[in-house]
């Protein structure tokens, strides 16, 4: 088999033929999320505390069975079914390397990564690697895994030299997989000057090429893959490379403005949001690849009766975005395999072991508004608005909108810090506490909730997926 390769606008196989990638990311894996597993903070955080309430060998042990059940034939067998094509695969730098250790590789790192490239090869499934947390962090968000909303990684070389030496060890163990069709060398970054990143996809671009000339680079825009507008001619420096935006509407969201009813104007600001992300490549005919989107859906046990209504609306959004996508033969990879409920294709049923211990805690969780992901904030916002009045009336205006501005306006800038980060850190511990006194038959139990067995599948949305997977596949 040979690689796949970038041609112009399109991604193609050995003799030439289109290949339309069309699949999902398997966040909360490798890279955990809060929304995505049901804790609150960031991944370092509720590592170390279950390792502090269990031990750190039980609490590795419980790890590493989740990281097992998360993924398994089972799923690339369904995954398959479905006529998708491609899995992206998000990881944590921590896997490979040791903060305290830097520059060592941790080979066991490889374990879970191979496990789950091998099992998609075997069912026919591409994979792309995306280093989805960088050392320091390269992003403002919960998802850079750094608790802070400093992304540090811009302003400390040694971090980016880190990030490549991680690159080129990647490079060194996979540059033989035809299986891989390419490298996401850095999600979503937040760079607030715009020429940071490109310096830093210079380096990288050349450190792998040093040793893999073939794999395909999919490169994420500025500003959480939506901003290529500083990227100039720096793509004549990038040989096989795609550029990656991550298409996310408002409109899919609980703070959509309006309910989604697919009218013209409707369907014209979702159109002209996705030109405007992939417009630098327009431009230049270069190939575009949606590496992120996709609605996010209520919850029976949240939303209640409002449920089936709410998410009527969020697969027209979902419908329309493919109707968008199908014209324009884009590759894609929604937003998200697996979770506890929000957004995944499959998802962990409540009666799981998993879901009935965390059961209150997760209603707190909601409750609090600490997963900015699609967050209800109606309980708490009497609490933060003061805040938003304080800053409104001392602070003028033209001072207000910092980077990542226009992207994070001044409520999303408060949410983030006093309730993802500051409330979030009080949660961290109380999550933990949950495991206490369980012996490794009761973790194992806990971790196997997250198994393909014991999830439900959300039929619309893998319905929608299906027929459009297909539709694209005939016109290609
Ligand atoms: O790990 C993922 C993560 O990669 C992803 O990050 C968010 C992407 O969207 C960002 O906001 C959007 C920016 O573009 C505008 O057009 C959209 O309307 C916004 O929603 C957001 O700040 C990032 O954190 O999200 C989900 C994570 O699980």
């Amino acid at each position: 088999m040979a690689y796949i390769k970038v041609s112009g606008t399109k991604l193609v196989d050995k003799d030439g033929n289109e290949i339309i990638l069309r699949g999902a990311g398997l966040g909360g894996w490798m890279n955990m999320e809060n929304f995505i597993s049901g804790y609150p903070g960031c991944e370092f955080q509720i590592r170390a505390a279950l390792a502090d309430v269990v031990g750190k060998e039980k609490s590795e042990f419980f790890f590493d069975k989740f990281l097992e059940y998360f993924f398994s034939d089972a799923d690339a067998v369904f995954f398959k079914s479905l006529g998708l094509n491609c899995i992206r695969l998000p990881f944590n730098y921590r896997h490979f390397e040791d903060d305290m250790n830097p520059r060592v590789l941790k080979p066991e790192g490889f374990k879970h990564l191979d496990r789950v490239i091998d099992l998609c090869a075997k069912h026919g499934i591409y994979t792309i690697l995306d280093l989805h947390t960088a050392p320091g962090g390269q992003n403002t968000d919960w998802h850079a895994d750094a608790g802070t909303h400093i992304a540090n990684f811009w302003v400390h070389k040694d971090f980016q030299d880190r990030a490549i030496w991680l690159w080129q060890e990647l490079a060194k163990h996979y540059k033989d997989n035809t299986w891989i069709a390419g490298y996401n060398p850095l999600n979503e970054p937040t760079d607030p000057y715009h020429t940071r990143v490109i310096d830093f996809y210079d380096r990288v671009y050349q450190a792998i090429r040093e040793i893999d000339p073939d794999h395909a680079l999919f490169l994420d825009g500025n500003t959480f893959a939506s901003d290529f507008s500083h990227f100039g001619d720096s793509h004549k420096k990038w040989e096989n490379a795609a550029y990656s935006i991550h298409d996310y509407s408002v409109f899919g969201f609980p703070s959509s403005p309006e309910s989604y009813a697919s009218t013209e104007t409707q369907k014209r600001r979702l159109r002209r949001s996705y030109e405007k992300k992939r417009q630098w490549m327009d431009e230049r005919g270069l190939c575009v690849w949606n590496g992120e989107w996709g609605p996010v859906y209520a919850r029976k046990q949240y939303e209640g009766d409002k449920t089936d209504k709410i998410n009527e609306e969020r697969y027209r959004v979902l419908q329309d975005q493919l109707e968008i996508y199908n014209k324009d033969r884009l590759s894609w990879s929604i937003w998200l395999y697996k979770d506890i409920g929000f957004q995944g294709m499959v998802h962990v049923s409540l009666d799981t072991p998993y879901m009935t211990l965390f059961k209150d805690f997760l209603a707190k969780k909601h409750r609090l508004a600490v997963d900015a992901w699609g967050a209800d904030e109606t309980w708490v916002r009497p609490v933060y608005q003061p805040l938003i009045n304080l800053i409104n009336q001392e602070i003028p205006a033209k001072f207000q909108n910092l980077y990542p501005h226009p992207v994070w306006k001044l409520t999303d800038r408060i949410g983030r810090l006093s309730r993802i980060i500051l409330i979030s850190e009080f949660l961290v511990q109380e999550w933990a506490e949950h495991f206490r006194g369980k012996s490794e038959q009761e973790l194992d139990e806990i971790a196997r909730s997250f198994s393909f067995d014991n999830c439900l599948h959300r039929d619309g949305l893998n319905k929608i997926l299906t027929e459009n997977a297909q539709l694209v596949g005939k016109s290609a």
